[in-house]
Protein backbone atom coordinates (compact mmCIF):
# COMPACT_ATOMS: atom_id res chain seq x y z
CA UNK A 1 0.00 0.00 0.00
CA UNK A 2 0.91 3.86 -0.85
CA UNK A 3 1.51 6.48 2.03
CA UNK A 4 -0.46 6.58 5.43
CA UNK A 5 -2.17 9.52 7.25
CA UNK A 6 -4.92 9.53 10.22
CA UNK A 7 -7.02 8.63 8.09
CA UNK A 8 -6.78 8.01 4.71
CA UNK A 9 -4.89 5.56 2.68
CA UNK A 10 -3.19 6.92 -0.91
CA UNK A 11 -3.20 3.52 -2.94
CA UNK A 12 -2.44 3.13 -7.02
CA UNK A 13 -5.37 1.60 -9.18
CA UNK A 14 -5.13 1.01 -12.94
CA UNK A 15 -7.89 2.82 -14.31
CA UNK A 16 -9.88 3.55 -17.78
CA UNK A 17 -10.22 7.13 -18.35
CA UNK A 18 -12.97 6.96 -20.79
CA UNK A 19 -14.31 4.79 -23.16
CA UNK A 20 -11.58 3.59 -24.91
CA UNK A 21 -11.02 1.53 -22.53
CA UNK A 22 -7.23 2.06 -22.09
CA UNK A 23 -5.93 1.54 -18.13
CA UNK A 24 -3.25 3.27 -17.23
CA UNK A 25 -1.83 3.96 -13.26
CA UNK A 26 -4.15 6.20 -11.48
CA UNK A 27 -3.89 7.22 -7.49
CA UNK A 28 -7.06 7.55 -5.42
CA UNK A 29 -7.27 7.25 -1.43
CA UNK A 30 -9.35 4.99 0.16
CA UNK A 31 -11.83 5.50 2.80
CA UNK A 32 -11.30 5.66 6.29
CA UNK A 33 -11.33 1.98 8.19
CA UNK A 34 -14.68 1.86 9.29
CA UNK A 35 -15.80 -0.57 12.19
CA UNK A 36 -16.59 -3.32 9.78
CA UNK A 37 -14.33 -2.82 7.22
CA UNK A 38 -11.59 -4.78 6.07
CA UNK A 39 -8.55 -3.81 4.36
CA UNK A 40 -6.89 -5.96 1.92
CA UNK A 41 -3.70 -5.64 0.12
CA UNK A 42 -4.64 -7.00 -3.61
CA UNK A 43 -2.84 -10.48 -4.67
CA UNK A 44 -4.53 -11.38 -7.74
CA UNK A 45 -7.43 -10.31 -9.29
CA UNK A 46 -9.56 -12.08 -12.52
CA UNK A 47 -10.78 -9.84 -15.81
CA UNK A 48 -13.94 -10.76 -16.48
CA UNK A 49 -16.20 -10.31 -19.78
CA UNK A 50 -17.67 -7.80 -17.89
CA UNK A 51 -14.77 -5.45 -16.75
CA UNK A 52 -14.80 -4.83 -21.16
CA UNK A 53 -18.25 -3.82 -21.06
CA UNK A 54 -17.81 -1.33 -18.21
CA UNK A 55 -14.55 0.16 -19.47
CA UNK A 56 -15.70 0.64 -22.87
CA UNK A 57 -19.15 1.62 -21.73
CA UNK A 58 -21.36 -1.25 -23.50
CA UNK A 59 -23.80 0.03 -21.00
CA UNK A 60 -23.84 3.54 -20.86
CA UNK A 61 -23.38 4.35 -17.47
CA UNK A 62 -19.82 3.98 -17.09
CA UNK A 63 -17.75 6.44 -15.23
CA UNK A 64 -14.21 7.31 -15.64
CA UNK A 65 -11.77 7.46 -14.12
CA UNK A 66 -12.63 3.54 -13.51
CA UNK A 67 -10.42 0.86 -11.79
CA UNK A 68 -12.12 -2.18 -13.09
CA UNK A 69 -11.92 -5.32 -11.14
CA UNK A 70 -14.20 -7.90 -9.20
CA UNK A 71 -12.73 -11.39 -9.19
CA UNK A 72 -10.29 -10.40 -6.32
CA UNK A 73 -7.53 -11.66 -4.23
CA UNK A 74 -5.84 -10.41 -1.53
CA UNK A 75 -4.64 -10.81 1.94
CA UNK A 76 -6.04 -8.92 5.09
CA UNK A 77 -4.33 -6.04 6.75
CA UNK A 78 -6.11 -4.31 8.99
CA UNK A 79 -10.32 -5.02 10.07
CA UNK A 80 -12.25 -2.56 12.06
CA UNK A 81 -13.11 -3.02 15.98
CA UNK A 82 -16.52 -4.73 14.89
CA UNK A 83 -14.91 -7.27 12.52
CA UNK A 84 -15.48 -10.71 13.88
CA UNK A 85 -15.12 -12.53 10.45
CA UNK A 86 -11.41 -12.08 9.83
CA UNK A 87 -7.96 -11.27 10.90
CA UNK A 88 -4.67 -9.59 9.22
CA UNK A 89 -2.92 -12.58 7.55
CA UNK A 90 -6.18 -14.32 6.28
CA UNK A 91 -6.55 -14.68 2.53
CA UNK A 92 -9.53 -13.53 1.66
CA UNK A 93 -11.84 -12.66 -1.67
CA UNK A 94 -14.52 -9.89 -3.21
CA UNK A 95 -16.43 -10.08 -5.78
CA UNK A 96 -18.89 -8.06 -7.94
CA UNK A 97 -21.27 -6.65 -4.96
CA UNK A 98 -19.49 -4.49 -1.74
CA UNK A 99 -23.25 -3.42 -0.20
CA UNK A 100 -26.67 -3.55 -0.28
CA UNK A 101 -29.28 -2.12 1.60
CA UNK A 102 -30.05 -4.96 4.41
CA UNK A 103 -33.38 -4.27 4.11
CA UNK A 104 -35.50 -5.79 1.18
CA UNK A 105 -37.01 -9.07 0.36
CA UNK A 106 -33.42 -10.05 -1.71
CA UNK A 107 -31.62 -9.12 1.24
CA UNK A 108 -34.07 -10.43 4.03
CA UNK A 109 -33.65 -13.78 2.28
CA UNK A 110 -29.86 -13.26 1.77
CA UNK A 111 -29.85 -12.82 -2.47
CA UNK A 112 -28.26 -9.61 -1.83
CA UNK A 113 -27.18 -9.11 -5.79
CA UNK A 114 -30.96 -8.79 -6.33
CA UNK A 115 -30.99 -6.33 -3.95
CA UNK A 116 -31.89 -2.74 -5.79
CA UNK A 117 -29.95 -0.71 -3.87
CA UNK A 118 -26.88 -3.08 -4.46
CA UNK A 119 -23.29 -1.32 -4.36
CA UNK A 120 -20.93 -2.58 -7.01
CA UNK A 121 -17.46 -3.06 -5.91
CA UNK A 122 -16.66 -0.41 -9.30
CA UNK A 123 -18.55 2.32 -11.10
CA UNK A 124 -20.51 2.75 -8.24
CA UNK A 125 -20.81 5.69 -5.48
CA UNK A 126 -20.29 4.03 -1.79
CA UNK A 127 -21.96 5.22 1.05
CA UNK A 128 -20.00 8.03 1.60
CA UNK A 129 -20.32 9.55 -1.63
CA UNK A 130 -16.69 8.50 -2.88
CA UNK A 131 -16.73 6.45 -6.04
CA UNK A 132 -15.82 2.78 -5.55
CA UNK A 133 -12.86 1.03 -7.15
CA UNK A 134 -12.13 -2.37 -8.03
CA UNK A 135 -9.22 -4.85 -7.55
CA UNK A 136 -6.64 -3.50 -10.30
CA UNK A 137 -5.41 -1.90 -7.34
CA UNK A 138 -3.03 -2.33 -4.71
CA UNK A 139 -5.78 -2.62 -2.05
CA UNK A 140 -9.43 -2.05 -1.39
CA UNK A 141 -11.36 -1.79 2.18
CA UNK A 142 -14.62 -3.72 1.90
CA UNK A 143 -17.42 -4.36 4.35
CA UNK A 144 -16.88 -7.65 5.89
CA UNK A 145 -20.45 -8.73 4.79
CA UNK A 146 -19.16 -8.56 1.23
CA UNK A 147 -15.68 -10.43 2.25
CA UNK A 148 -15.23 -14.45 2.07
CA UNK A 149 -12.73 -16.12 3.47
CA UNK A 150 -10.50 -18.17 0.77
CA UNK A 151 -10.16 -21.98 1.96
CA UNK A 152 -7.45 -23.96 2.44
CA UNK A 153 -6.54 -25.84 -0.53
CA UNK A 154 -7.05 -23.79 -3.05
CA UNK A 155 -3.99 -21.23 -4.32
CA UNK A 156 -5.54 -17.62 -4.19
CA UNK A 157 -4.15 -17.04 -8.11
CA UNK A 158 -6.46 -20.50 -9.01
CA UNK A 159 -9.61 -18.98 -6.52
CA UNK A 160 -9.70 -15.61 -8.08
CA UNK A 161 -12.11 -16.51 -10.90
CA UNK A 162 -14.32 -18.12 -8.73
CA UNK A 163 -15.54 -15.08 -7.29
CA UNK A 164 -17.59 -14.09 -10.14
CA UNK A 165 -17.65 -16.77 -13.06
CA UNK A 166 -17.76 -19.80 -10.69
CA UNK A 167 -20.53 -18.33 -8.15
CA UNK A 168 -22.17 -17.24 -11.73
CA UNK A 169 -22.77 -20.66 -13.00
CA UNK A 170 -23.11 -22.21 -9.40
CA UNK A 171 -26.01 -20.15 -8.49
CA UNK A 172 -28.18 -20.60 -11.19
CA UNK A 173 -27.52 -24.59 -11.06
CA UNK A 174 -28.55 -24.59 -7.29
CA UNK A 175 -31.51 -22.12 -7.50
CA UNK A 176 -33.44 -23.69 -10.34
CA UNK A 177 -32.82 -27.53 -8.95
CA UNK A 178 -30.61 -28.38 -11.63
CA UNK A 179 -27.95 -30.19 -9.72
CA UNK A 180 -29.17 -33.56 -9.86
CA UNK A 181 -26.86 -35.87 -11.55
CA UNK A 182 -27.79 -37.03 -14.73
CA UNK A 183 -28.80 -34.03 -16.31
CA UNK A 184 -28.00 -33.05 -19.76
CA UNK A 185 -26.66 -29.05 -19.76
CA UNK A 186 -25.42 -27.34 -22.40
CA UNK A 187 -22.88 -24.57 -22.50
CA UNK A 188 -23.06 -21.94 -24.89
CA UNK A 189 -19.77 -19.86 -24.97
CA UNK A 190 -16.57 -21.54 -23.91
CA UNK A 191 -14.99 -18.68 -22.37
CA UNK A 192 -14.09 -17.46 -18.43
CA UNK A 193 -17.55 -18.01 -17.47
CA UNK A 194 -18.31 -20.92 -19.98
CA UNK A 195 -15.07 -22.90 -18.63
CA UNK A 196 -16.59 -23.16 -15.26
CA UNK A 197 -19.71 -23.96 -16.57
CA UNK A 198 -18.49 -26.88 -17.83
CA UNK A 199 -16.55 -27.94 -14.65
CA UNK A 200 -19.25 -27.45 -12.10
CA UNK A 201 -21.91 -29.11 -14.39
CA UNK A 202 -19.36 -32.05 -15.01
CA UNK A 203 -18.46 -32.23 -11.09
CA UNK A 204 -22.19 -32.57 -10.74
CA UNK A 205 -22.63 -35.55 -12.58
CA UNK A 206 -24.10 -33.92 -15.84
CA UNK A 207 -23.67 -34.89 -19.34
CA UNK A 208 -22.26 -31.74 -20.74
CA UNK A 209 -22.70 -30.46 -24.47
CA UNK A 210 -20.46 -27.57 -25.26
CA UNK A 211 -21.99 -25.07 -27.67
CA UNK A 212 -19.17 -22.66 -29.40
CA UNK A 213 -19.14 -20.34 -32.39
CA UNK A 214 -16.15 -22.46 -33.66
CA UNK A 215 -14.40 -25.72 -33.82
CA UNK A 216 -11.75 -24.58 -32.44
CA UNK A 217 -12.00 -25.08 -28.94
CA UNK A 218 -13.23 -28.84 -29.42
CA UNK A 219 -9.95 -30.83 -28.43
CA UNK A 220 -9.42 -28.51 -25.29
CA UNK A 221 -12.83 -28.73 -24.29
CA UNK A 222 -13.43 -32.63 -24.46
CA UNK A 223 -9.76 -33.78 -23.43
CA UNK A 224 -9.16 -31.47 -20.76
CA UNK A 225 -12.25 -29.58 -19.45
CA UNK A 226 -14.17 -32.94 -19.91
CA UNK A 227 -17.37 -32.13 -21.88
CA UNK A 228 -19.02 -34.97 -23.31
CA UNK A 229 -19.84 -33.46 -26.53
CA UNK A 230 -19.34 -30.35 -28.80
CA UNK A 231 -21.40 -28.67 -31.26
CA UNK A 232 -20.54 -25.72 -33.07
CA UNK A 233 -23.78 -23.16 -33.22
CA UNK A 234 -23.18 -22.48 -37.26
CA UNK A 235 -23.12 -26.46 -38.09
CA UNK A 236 -26.90 -26.84 -38.67
CA UNK A 237 -26.30 -30.69 -39.24
CA UNK A 238 -24.56 -31.04 -36.00
CA UNK A 239 -27.63 -28.67 -34.51
CA UNK A 240 -30.43 -30.63 -35.72
CA UNK A 241 -28.88 -33.90 -34.60
CA UNK A 242 -29.09 -32.61 -31.22
CA UNK A 243 -32.72 -31.11 -30.92
CA UNK A 244 -34.80 -31.85 -28.06
CA UNK A 245 -31.98 -32.81 -25.78
CA UNK A 246 -30.67 -30.85 -23.29
CA UNK A 247 -32.00 -29.76 -19.91
CA UNK A 248 -31.09 -26.30 -19.40
CA UNK A 249 -28.33 -24.12 -21.25
CA UNK A 250 -26.19 -21.55 -19.50
CA UNK A 251 -25.94 -19.19 -22.26
CA UNK A 252 -22.79 -17.03 -22.29
CA UNK A 253 -22.29 -15.19 -25.14
CA UNK A 254 -21.89 -11.73 -24.47
CA UNK A 255 -23.27 -10.00 -27.80
CA UNK A 256 -26.30 -10.09 -29.48
CA UNK A 257 -27.44 -13.35 -30.69
CA UNK A 258 -30.58 -15.51 -32.02
CA UNK A 259 -32.03 -17.33 -29.20
CA UNK A 260 -34.16 -20.00 -31.05
CA UNK A 261 -31.41 -22.03 -32.45
CA UNK A 262 -30.76 -22.77 -29.05
CA UNK A 263 -34.19 -23.31 -27.80
CA UNK A 264 -34.50 -25.78 -30.61
CA UNK A 265 -31.97 -28.24 -28.29
CA UNK A 266 -33.89 -28.03 -25.11
CA UNK A 267 -36.25 -30.67 -24.21
CA UNK A 268 -39.77 -29.93 -22.55
CA UNK A 269 -39.59 -27.76 -19.40
CA UNK A 270 -36.03 -27.01 -20.34
CA UNK A 271 -34.12 -23.79 -19.10
CA UNK A 272 -32.45 -21.61 -21.15
CA UNK A 273 -30.33 -19.60 -18.62
CA UNK A 274 -29.31 -16.10 -19.80
CA UNK A 275 -25.79 -14.95 -18.34
CA UNK A 276 -24.34 -12.29 -21.06
CA UNK A 277 -24.79 -8.49 -20.66
CA UNK A 278 -26.32 -7.45 -23.71
CA UNK A 279 -27.32 -3.80 -24.15
CA UNK A 280 -29.82 -4.99 -27.20
CA UNK A 281 -33.27 -6.54 -27.49
CA UNK A 282 -33.11 -10.16 -27.78
CA UNK A 283 -35.64 -11.97 -29.96
CA UNK A 284 -37.43 -15.87 -30.17
CA UNK A 285 -41.14 -16.66 -31.65
CA UNK A 286 -43.77 -17.60 -29.20
CA UNK A 287 -43.97 -21.08 -30.23
CA UNK A 288 -40.09 -21.81 -30.03
CA UNK A 289 -41.43 -21.51 -26.01
CA UNK A 290 -44.89 -22.38 -25.82
CA UNK A 291 -45.00 -26.10 -27.93
CA UNK A 292 -42.44 -27.99 -24.82
CA UNK A 293 -43.29 -25.54 -22.53
CA UNK A 294 -39.53 -23.91 -21.82
CA UNK A 295 -38.12 -21.06 -20.00
CA UNK A 296 -35.93 -18.46 -20.81
CA UNK A 297 -34.85 -16.75 -17.85
CA UNK A 298 -31.14 -15.17 -16.53
CA UNK A 299 -29.69 -15.07 -13.64
CA UNK A 300 -26.79 -12.78 -11.78
CA UNK A 301 -23.84 -13.67 -10.12
CA UNK A 302 -24.78 -15.24 -6.71
CA UNK A 303 -25.18 -14.33 -3.58
CA UNK A 304 -22.40 -14.22 -0.43
CA UNK A 305 -23.25 -17.62 0.92
CA UNK A 306 -23.55 -19.22 -2.61
CA UNK A 307 -19.50 -17.64 -3.01
CA UNK A 308 -18.57 -19.43 -0.06
CA UNK A 309 -20.41 -22.50 -0.95
CA UNK A 310 -18.76 -22.87 -4.53
CA UNK A 311 -15.29 -21.88 -2.99
CA UNK A 312 -15.71 -25.16 -0.94
CA UNK A 313 -17.22 -26.48 -3.87
CA UNK A 314 -14.03 -26.37 -5.84
CA UNK A 315 -11.78 -27.80 -3.33
CA UNK A 316 -14.31 -30.65 -2.19
CA UNK A 317 -14.17 -32.03 -6.17
CA UNK A 318 -10.60 -31.04 -6.36
CA UNK A 319 -12.13 -28.49 -9.26
CA UNK A 320 -9.64 -25.44 -10.40
CA UNK A 321 -9.92 -22.79 -12.76
CA UNK A 322 -8.05 -22.99 -16.05
CA UNK A 323 -6.11 -19.32 -16.14
CA UNK A 324 -3.52 -17.66 -17.68
CA UNK A 325 -1.26 -15.56 -15.10
CA UNK A 326 -0.10 -12.30 -16.51
CA UNK A 327 1.60 -8.71 -14.95
CA UNK A 328 0.09 -5.73 -14.54
CA UNK A 329 1.58 -3.68 -17.17
CA UNK A 330 0.11 -7.25 -20.10
CA UNK A 331 -3.43 -5.38 -18.65
CA UNK A 332 -4.34 -3.95 -22.39
CA UNK A 333 -3.27 -6.71 -24.29
CA UNK A 334 -4.84 -8.88 -21.98
CA UNK A 335 -8.54 -7.01 -22.21
CA UNK A 336 -7.79 -6.61 -26.23
CA UNK A 337 -7.22 -10.47 -25.81
CA UNK A 338 -10.01 -11.62 -23.86
CA UNK A 339 -12.44 -9.14 -26.15
CA UNK A 340 -11.30 -10.90 -29.68
CA UNK A 341 -11.74 -14.51 -27.57
CA UNK A 342 -7.92 -15.10 -27.48
CA UNK A 343 -7.63 -16.41 -23.86
CA UNK A 344 -8.02 -20.31 -22.23
CA UNK A 345 -10.04 -19.04 -20.39
CA UNK A 346 -9.55 -16.44 -17.56
CA UNK A 347 -6.75 -13.90 -17.12
CA UNK A 348 -5.51 -13.59 -13.82
CA UNK A 349 -3.42 -10.55 -13.18
CA UNK A 350 -0.56 -10.42 -10.86
CA UNK A 351 -1.59 -7.45 -8.88
CA UNK A 352 0.62 -8.21 -5.86
CA UNK A 353 3.76 -9.26 -7.95
CA UNK A 354 3.31 -6.34 -10.05
CA UNK A 355 4.79 -3.48 -7.81
CA UNK A 356 2.27 -0.98 -8.82
CA UNK A 357 2.68 1.04 -6.31
CA UNK A 358 6.09 2.61 -8.18
CA UNK A 359 4.54 2.84 -11.70
CA UNK A 360 4.73 6.27 -12.63
CA UNK A 361 1.25 7.43 -12.19
CA UNK A 362 -1.03 10.24 -13.18
CA UNK A 363 -3.59 12.98 -11.50
CA UNK A 364 -4.81 12.19 -8.00
N1 LIG B 1 -24.94 -12.76 -15.30
C1 LIG B 1 -23.88 -12.58 -14.55
O1 LIG B 1 -23.93 -12.53 -13.33
C2 LIG B 1 -22.57 -12.46 -15.21
C3 LIG B 1 -22.51 -12.10 -16.49
N2 LIG B 1 -21.31 -12.07 -17.15
C4 LIG B 1 -21.38 -11.77 -18.56
O2 LIG B 1 -21.30 -13.02 -19.25
C5 LIG B 1 -20.70 -12.82 -20.52
C6 LIG B 1 -19.54 -13.78 -20.66
O3 LIG B 1 -18.51 -13.42 -19.75
P1 LIG B 1 -17.10 -14.16 -19.83
O4 LIG B 1 -17.28 -15.60 -19.78
O5 LIG B 1 -16.22 -13.45 -18.88
O6 LIG B 1 -16.67 -13.77 -21.33
P2 LIG B 1 -15.63 -14.49 -22.29
O7 LIG B 1 -15.30 -13.51 -23.34
O8 LIG B 1 -14.53 -15.09 -21.50
O9 LIG B 1 -16.48 -15.69 -22.91
C7 LIG B 1 -17.56 -15.50 -23.78
C8 LIG B 1 -17.55 -16.62 -24.82
O10 LIG B 1 -18.68 -16.43 -25.66
C9 LIG B 1 -18.33 -16.74 -27.03
N3 LIG B 1 -18.48 -15.52 -27.82
C10 LIG B 1 -17.82 -14.35 -27.70
N4 LIG B 1 -18.27 -13.44 -28.58
C11 LIG B 1 -19.25 -14.03 -29.26
C12 LIG B 1 -20.11 -13.62 -30.29
N5 LIG B 1 -20.05 -12.38 -30.79
N6 LIG B 1 -21.01 -14.50 -30.76
C13 LIG B 1 -21.08 -15.75 -30.27
N7 LIG B 1 -20.27 -16.21 -29.28
C14 LIG B 1 -19.37 -15.35 -28.79
C15 LIG B 1 -16.89 -17.24 -27.01
O11 LIG B 1 -16.94 -18.65 -26.84
P3 LIG B 1 -16.78 -19.64 -28.10
O12 LIG B 1 -15.41 -19.41 -28.63
O13 LIG B 1 -16.97 -20.98 -27.48
O14 LIG B 1 -17.86 -19.29 -29.07
C16 LIG B 1 -16.35 -16.60 -25.74
O15 LIG B 1 -15.26 -17.33 -25.23
C17 LIG B 1 -20.31 -11.34 -20.57
O16 LIG B 1 -21.34 -10.62 -21.22
C18 LIG B 1 -20.25 -10.94 -19.10
O17 LIG B 1 -20.48 -9.58 -18.92
C19 LIG B 1 -20.15 -12.42 -16.55
C20 LIG B 1 -20.16 -12.77 -15.25
C21 LIG B 1 -21.35 -12.73 -14.45
O1 LIG C 1 -19.55 -9.94 -14.14
C1 LIG C 1 -20.38 -9.66 -13.33
C2 LIG C 1 -21.46 -8.71 -13.54
C3 LIG C 1 -22.41 -8.99 -14.38
C4 LIG C 1 -23.44 -8.04 -14.75
C5 LIG C 1 -24.69 -8.54 -15.03
C6 LIG C 1 -25.72 -7.66 -15.43
C7 LIG C 1 -25.48 -6.30 -15.55
O2 LIG C 1 -26.45 -5.43 -15.96
C8 LIG C 1 -24.22 -5.81 -15.28
O3 LIG C 1 -24.00 -4.48 -15.40
C9 LIG C 1 -23.20 -6.67 -14.88
ZN1 LIG D 1 -17.71 -10.87 -13.71
ZN1 LIG E 1 -31.70 -4.77 -0.19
Amino acid sequence: MGSVDASETTVTGWAARDATGHLSPYRYTLRKTGPEDVVLKVKYCGICHTDVHQVKNDLGASKYPMVPGHEVVGEVVEVGPEVSKFRAGDVVGVGVIVGCCRDCRPCKANVEQYCNKKIWSYNDVYTDGKPTQGGFASAMVVDQKFVVKIPAGLAPEQAAPLLCAGVTVYSPLKHFGLMTPGLRGGILGLGGVGHMGVKVAKSMGHRVTVISSSNKKRAEAMDDLGADAYLVSSDTDQMAAAADSLDYIIDTVPAKHPLEPYLALLKMDGKLVLMGVIAEPLSFVSPMVMLGRKTITGSFIGSMDETEEVLQFCVDKGLTSQIEVVKMDYVNQAFERLERNDVRYRFVVDVGGSNIEDAACTCL
